[in-house]
């Protein structure tokens, strides 16, 4: 018998990741219903890597703590141990963590992406058989959405109403940009954000996306902004944007532009740049979802169309994603949706987000054969009808699963 190794950390060797068969994941739990769905999807995880590979790989699991777990246990929300792991281990899981609203902590999950500096969120949207939905045809509804994360509104750049900053920002602003300060309507109850969009964040994101589109054989890349309002944020996202295709993918202009397509001969030839207004959008992936596939967007309206487009193919409890530097390699996979505190503790939501989160996770590791188990254990499960709450209500003849339950149908399914 041979001794048991030891995990080793995944490594970024030149463009490629050096995985080991027994790599260190590190992974947060999560707040509220975190728990429930990790242990789930734990063990779809470890079910998946033991039939795929025969014992020869396994993920050796790291916990470090963040949020309500981390700040009862240290005094700390965010700890410096925790930051080092996802550093040095490079891939990593979180389950979703809990940001009040209004006053309180800032967002974890928004730190964590701008600390490691991971600014894709990429966000796989795609029909699963038999899934319940609100719309006539979801299986038309096969998007990627790549979400700027470090950048714009989101990035928590913001003055409090009536605080000394904020009278203090007023001050310099007004004095400095007397005419733009006419326009705030409410000068002295007004609470003001920042939203830093720039040429050098656009353009890594878009860049991730159009190779993505290369890489997978899709059919356009669509451009999603606001930049008839918002001309110097959204709108040059949206010129940065068709620079980087003309510029770093060779794009030529359609009919005059500003659409353009990766002409023949280059890679990625026949995929179309294009682009369209966020709210024009928004009913798009109602009317006309087949027109869109890889979308790259801004950090706030790619949080909103995430849960919108999600909703189209059966809701957040089976939206996956992940967090990604595609430079450093580095990567956190997270569902789509929250902490949904009111079903805490209770063995109920759907662990599926997290689970497809891990899937996503292989596949980036290279490890299809285990990657593609899930997806087969999960199409099972759903086919047999064997589903969580969310799906149940809306199915006729289901039968109703806990998460913890949910997972093991994943499993036996796996078959
Ligand atoms: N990346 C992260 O960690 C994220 C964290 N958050 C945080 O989560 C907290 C709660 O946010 P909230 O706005 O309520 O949004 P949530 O996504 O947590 O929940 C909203 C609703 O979505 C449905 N839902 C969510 N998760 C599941 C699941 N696994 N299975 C089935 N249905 C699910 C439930 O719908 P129904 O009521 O119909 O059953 C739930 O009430 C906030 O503090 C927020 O900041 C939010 C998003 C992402
Ligand atoms: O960080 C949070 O609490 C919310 C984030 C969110 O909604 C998202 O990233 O989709
Ligand atoms: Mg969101």
């Amino acid at each position: 018998m041979t001794a048991a190794i030891s995990g080793k950390p995944i490594k970024k060797q030149g463009d490629n990741l050096e995985v080991p068969n027994q790599p260190i994941i590190p992974f947060i739990e999560g707040d509220g219903t975190g728990p429930d769905i990790w242990n789930a999807s734990q063990r779809v995880l470890d079910a998946a890597v033991e039939k795929a590979y025969d014992g020869e790989r396994r993920i050796e699991w790291k916990e470090v703590l963040a949020g309500e777990k981390s700040f009862n246990a240290t005094g700390s929300w965010l700890p410096d141990e925790t930051l080092d792991a996802f550093r040095t281990y490079l891939v990593g899981i979180k389950g979703p963590l809990t940001t009040p609203v209004g006053g309180g902590i800032r967002s974890l999950n928004v730190a964590l992406r701008q600390i490691l500096d991971l600014y894709v969120c990429l966000r796989p949207v795609q029909y699963f058989q038999g899934v319940p939905t609100p719309v006539r045809e979801p299986e038309k509804t096969d998007m990627v959405i790549f979400r700027e994360n470090t950048e714009d509104i989101y990035a928590g750049i913001e003055f409090q109403a009536g605080s000394e900053d904020c009278q203090k920002f007023s001050k310099i602003f007004s004095e400095t940009f007397p005419d733009l300060w006419k326009k705030v309507r409410f000068p002295n109850s007004v609470g003001i954000g920042i939203k830093p969009v720039s040429k050098e964040g656009t353009t890594r994101l878009v860049h991730a996306a159009i190779q993505y589109a290369i890489d997978n054989n899709r059919s356009s890349v669509t451009l999603v902004h606001k930049g008839n309002i918002m001309k110097f944020t959204e709108g040059a996202f949206r010129d940065w944007g068709y620079e980087c295709a003309r510029d770093q993918f060779g794009a030529t202009e359609l009919d005059g532009g500003p659409w353009c397509q990766i002409p023949a001969g280059k890679p990625g030839a026949g995929i179309i740049i294009k682009d369209v207004i966020a709210d024009a959008m928004l009913q798009q992936i109602l009317t006309r979802p087949a027109d869109y596939d890889v979308i790259a967007t801004l950090n706030l309206n790619g949080d909103y169309i995430s849960d919108a487009l999600a909703a189209c193919v059966g809701g957040i409890g089976i939206a996956p994603g992940g967090n990604i530097n595609y430079q450093t390699g580095h990567a956190i996979f997270e569902a789509t949706h929250g902490t949904a505190p009111k079903y805490a503790g209770q063995d109920k939501v759907n662990p599926g987000s997290v689970i497809l989160s891990g899937e996503m996770m292989f596949r980036y590791l290279g490890w299809t054969e285990a990657a593609d188990l899930i997806i087969r254990g999960l199409n099972g499960a759903i086919s047999a009808k064997t589903v969580t709450y969310d799906f149940e209500r809306l199915m006729d003849g289901a039968t109703l699963l806990k998460c913890s339950e949910f997972g093991d149908a994943v499993i036996k399914h796996m078959a």
